[in-house]
């Protein structure tokens, strides 16, 4: 008789629930590929009274999640719960140290501390795995660290966040307003707990230090990762970036820099334009989309649902079955004290078009002013679009696209207009992608 693995489930919101679901229904095949049944032995979340949609009676409640790492008939906890410090962090400390394997869709914790619980878990023999954290159901980290485990990898991006990729997505076919599609995205279970996390892009930074972590074997810096997400992206840039042939998505991107001799990591999150023939264009809804380029394996794409109960428990139970095989790691496929620590790159030499989107007054020589400081920081203009009609502000908008040069550029024009009375706002600056 096979020995079941036992599991915890630690919150039982839109993952944990998905986890219960799935298990449930795919026991029987879940079992043949992990060589054993995966049994569910404690659950644990704030409500006990909650209607979920699965039946928690057979499972033991722990009304403290804490509890759950201290259980002698538990091979693993699994965390769910979220937040990178408070209960979660000391549910996956207590869980490692007591002799348990953990896995966790926690992004925020594992950016903030997974170099400290990787090391922990190959002290203690155990495994701690964390697929759901990186764009939920694609088997991305599985991917870079076992299937290109060969390549030296040269650079990573994509789209990490599924409730932007939702929002812009969204907002571009059906002209629907920020606010009222973000409120979508909670619905449907794809924003986190706060928000702002996904739309201020520090959800895909997030996943972006994890994934450079793994892609170039180096040691997390989630600290470092130039970070802007999506919130001063307006329904005319995307009506703007559509008429030029492109479409707006937040991406993350990360690389080695070699430009000034020592390797330096470069991360980053911002919105960009991406030209419509790209194939990152076509990802929409809460789809994610990540690109890896290997000195041998050429450029991969892994696509597919990026947020979400059903695709989110997948990768985790795939964790749980990996475990139950009795795989251990190490986390960041190679061990945590081998990781590299490598300084962050500067983007200003990044060379590139942008799209600025400035915000005028409307009146003579504001479009003088502003072609001036172009021209003074060394920035080609390549075309210069004027938005219809000023609005009942007296306001219209000027959306600038520049010939390829460095972005350090850019940020010089900026630097020279700002505070002018020719600009109504902060202009938006967002990256062009090349095709
Ligand atoms: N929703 C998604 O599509 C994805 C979520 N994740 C991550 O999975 C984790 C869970 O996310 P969701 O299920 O969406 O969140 P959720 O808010 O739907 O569920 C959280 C669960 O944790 C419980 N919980 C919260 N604070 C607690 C505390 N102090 N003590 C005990 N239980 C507590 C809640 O009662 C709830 O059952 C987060 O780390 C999130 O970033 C990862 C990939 C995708
Ligand atoms: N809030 C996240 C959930 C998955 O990681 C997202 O929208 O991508
Ligand atoms: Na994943």
């Amino acid at each position: 008789m096979v020995e079941p693995l036992n599991i915890a489930l630690a919150g039982l919101g839109t993952v944990g629930s998905g986890v219960v679901r799935l298990i449930e229904t795919n026991a029987e095949l879940i079992a043949r590929r992990a060589r054993r049944p995966i049994r569910i032995a404690a659950v644990s979340a704030r409500d006990r009274t909650k209607d979920r949609g699965v039946d928690l009676s057979r499972y033991d409640w722990e009304d403290d999640t804490a509890a759950l790492a201290a259980r002698a008939d538990v091979d693993v906890v699994v965390e769910m719960v979220g937040g990178s410090d408070g209960p979660a962090l000391a549910l996956a400390r207590n869980a490692i140290a007591g002799g348990k394997g953990l896995v966790t869709a926690n992004k925020a914790m594992i950016a903030h501390h997974g170099l400290e619980l990787a090391a922990a878990a190959e002290a203690a023999g155990v495994a701690l795995k964390f697929e759901a954290a990186v764009a939920g159901g694609i088997p991305v980290i599985k991917g870079l660290s076992e299937g290109a485990a060969a390549n030296a990898i040269e650079r990573v991006y994509g789209i990490l966040n599924g409730t932007c990729n939702y929002i812009l997505s969204t907002m571009e076919d059906t002209g629907r307003d920020f606010a009222d599609v973000l409120a979508d995205a909670q619905r449907m279970g794809y924003a986190e707990a706060d928000p702002t996390f996904d739309i201020e892009g520090i959800d895909a930074a997030h996943k972006l230090s994890i994934l450079a972590a793994i892609a170039f074997g180096t040691r997390l810096r989630f600290d470092a990762v130039e970070t802007m997400g999506i919130s001063r992206v307006k329904a005319a840039d995307i009506e703007q970036a559509r008429a030029l042939g492109y479409v707006i998505r937040l991406i993350g991107m990360a690389g080695i820099d070699g430009t000034n001799g020592s390797a330096r990591l470069f991360q980053r999150v911002r919105p960009h334009l991406v030209p419509i023939d790209h194939p990152l264009a076509h990802v929409d809804g809460a789809t994610n989309a990540v690109v890896a380029e290997g000195n041998f394996m050429g450029r991969l794409l892994f696509q597919g649902a990026g947020a979400g109960d059903g695709p989110t428990a997948s990768a985790v139970v795939a964790d749980i079955i990996d475990i139950a095989k009795g795989e251990k790691g190490p986390a960041f496929a190679m061990p945590a004290a081998e990781l590299e620590a490598m300084e962050p790159a500067s983007s200003g030499h990044r060379v590139g078009s942008s799209y600025i989107r400035f915000t005028v007054p409307d009146r003579p020589g504001v479009l003088a002013d502003i072609t001036a400081a172009m021209r003074d920081a060394g920035v080609s203009i390549e075309s210069l679009i004027q938005k219809g009609d000023p609005d009942q502000d007296g306001e219209v908008i000027l959306a600038v696209v520049t010939h390829p040069g460095p972005e350090s550029a850019v940020t010089e024009a900026m630097r020279i207009l700002d505070g002018s009375d020719s600009l109504a706002g902060r202009p938006l600056v967002m990256q062009i992608i090349g095709a």
